[in-house]
C-alpha cells in the first residue's frame, strides 16, 4: 500500500441493542489508521469500548456503520493475516504446548515437518523450549500466555491483536512477557495493537497512546511516545516516562469520572497511584 497504513478504521460507529429498549452506542465514529509494523497502545475507562474495537478488526462483529480494511481489503470475517490475544489463555487444553502453537499452522495447510520445525522455533522465541511436551494445566499462567502468544505468532499475522493480555499476571511475570513482546516485535515487524488499563505499560511499550474518551467511545487524544535511549537502563525511570505518564493520566482523568457518573465504572484508584500522582 503506498501511503502503509495496515488498519484503517474510517467512521467506525458500533450499537448493540438495549436490555430496556432502543440502543446502546458502543462506539462512536472512530477513525484511526495504524501503520503497517506501528505498536499501538489503547487506553481508555472500563466500558469505553476497547474490546468492541478489537473485537470488530478482529472480524469477530461487524460495524454497524463505518469502514474498516486491514492492508487495503475490507474486514468480513475472522482471518489468518491476524492472530488475537486475549487475557484468558485461549488453549486447547488436550493439546501440548507444541501441538497448540501448530494449530494455526494445520489450518494454514504446512506440511508437518515444517509445522513441527516452526512451532519449535516459536516456542525456543518466548523461552519455552523445554516445556514444548506440557499440556496447558501443567503450566504457570505466565507461561500460558507465552504459549498463546507463541501460537499466534507462529503463522505469521500481519496484525497481533492483543486484548489485556498481561492483565491476569503477577507483576513479575507480566514485566518479563512486556520485554519478551518488544523483542519478538522488533524481530518480527508485526503491526500490533494492544489493550491495556495499565498507563504505565501503555507507555512502556506503545510507539503511541490511543486514549478513549468513556462511551460512547471516541479517540480523545493519540499521544507519540519518544523515550530516550535509556543506555541499558530501566526507561521508566527516566523523567521522560514519567511525564508521559502523567500526560495519559490527566487524559484520561475526566473521561473515568464520566464513566463513573454515568456506568458506575471506571479505573480501579490504584491507576492513579501508579501514574504517581
Ligand atoms: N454483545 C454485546 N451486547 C450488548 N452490549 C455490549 C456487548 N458487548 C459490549 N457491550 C457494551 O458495550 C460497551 C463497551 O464494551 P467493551 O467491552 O468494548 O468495553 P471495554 O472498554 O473493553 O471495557 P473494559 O475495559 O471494562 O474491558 C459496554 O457498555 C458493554 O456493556
Amino acid at each position: 500500500m503506498a501511503d502503509n497504513t495496515e488498519i484503517r478504521i474510517r467512521n467506525i460507529t458500533k450499537t448493540f441493542p438495549a436490555r430496556n429498549s432502543g440502543a446502546l452506542t458502543a462506539l462512536e465514529n472512530i477513525s484511526l489508521d495504524i501503520t503497517a509494523g506501528e505498536f499501538l497502545a489503547l487506553v481508555g475507562p472500563s466500558g469505553c469500548g476497547k474490546s468492541t474495537l478489537l473485537d470488530l478488526i478482529a472480524g469477530l462483529t461487524s460495524p454497524t456503520s463505518g469502514e474498516l480494511t486491514i492492508g487495503g481489503r475490507p474486514v468480513t470475517g475472522p482471518g489468518l493475516d491476524r492472530g488475537v490475544v486475549f487475557q484468558q489463555y485461549a488453549l486447547f487444553p488436550w493439546r501440548t504446548a507444541q501441538a497448540n502453537v501448530e494449530f494455526g499452522l494445520e489450518v494454514k495447510g504446512v506440511p508437518r515437518r515444517r509445522r513441527a520445525e516452526r512451532a519449535r522455533e516459536m516456542l525456543a522465541l518466548v523461552g519455552l523450549t523445554a516445556f514444548a511436551d506440557r499440556y496447558p494445566h501443567e503450566l504457570s499462567g505466565g507461561m500460558r500466555q507465552r504459549v498463546a502468544i507463541a501460537r499466534s505468532l507462529a503463522y505469521e499475522p500481519e496484525v497481533l491483536l492483543m486484548d489485556e493480555p498481561y492483565a491476569a499476571l503477577d507483576a513479575q511475570t507480566r514485566e518479563a512477557l512486556q520485554e519478551d513482546l518488544l523483542s519478538i516485535w522488533r524481530r518480527t515487524g508485526t503491526t500490533v495493537l494492544f489493550i491495556t488499563h495499565s498507563i504505565e505499560e501503555a507507555v512502556y511499550l506503545g510507539q503511541r497512546v490511543a486514549v478513549m474518551t468513556a462511551r460512547p467511545g471516541r479517540i480523545k487524544r493519540i499521544v507519540d511516545i519518544e523515550l530516550p535511549d535509556s543506555g541499558g537502563g530501566d526507561p521508566r525511570s527516566t523523567p521522560e516516562f514519567v511525564r508521559y505518564r502523567r500526560e495519559i493520566w490527566e487524559l484520561l482523568h475526566d473521561e473515568v469520572r464520566k464513566a463513573f457518573e454515568t456506568q458506575g465504572s471506571g479505573y480501579v484508584a490504584g491507576e492513579a497511584v501508579a501514574a504517581g500522582v
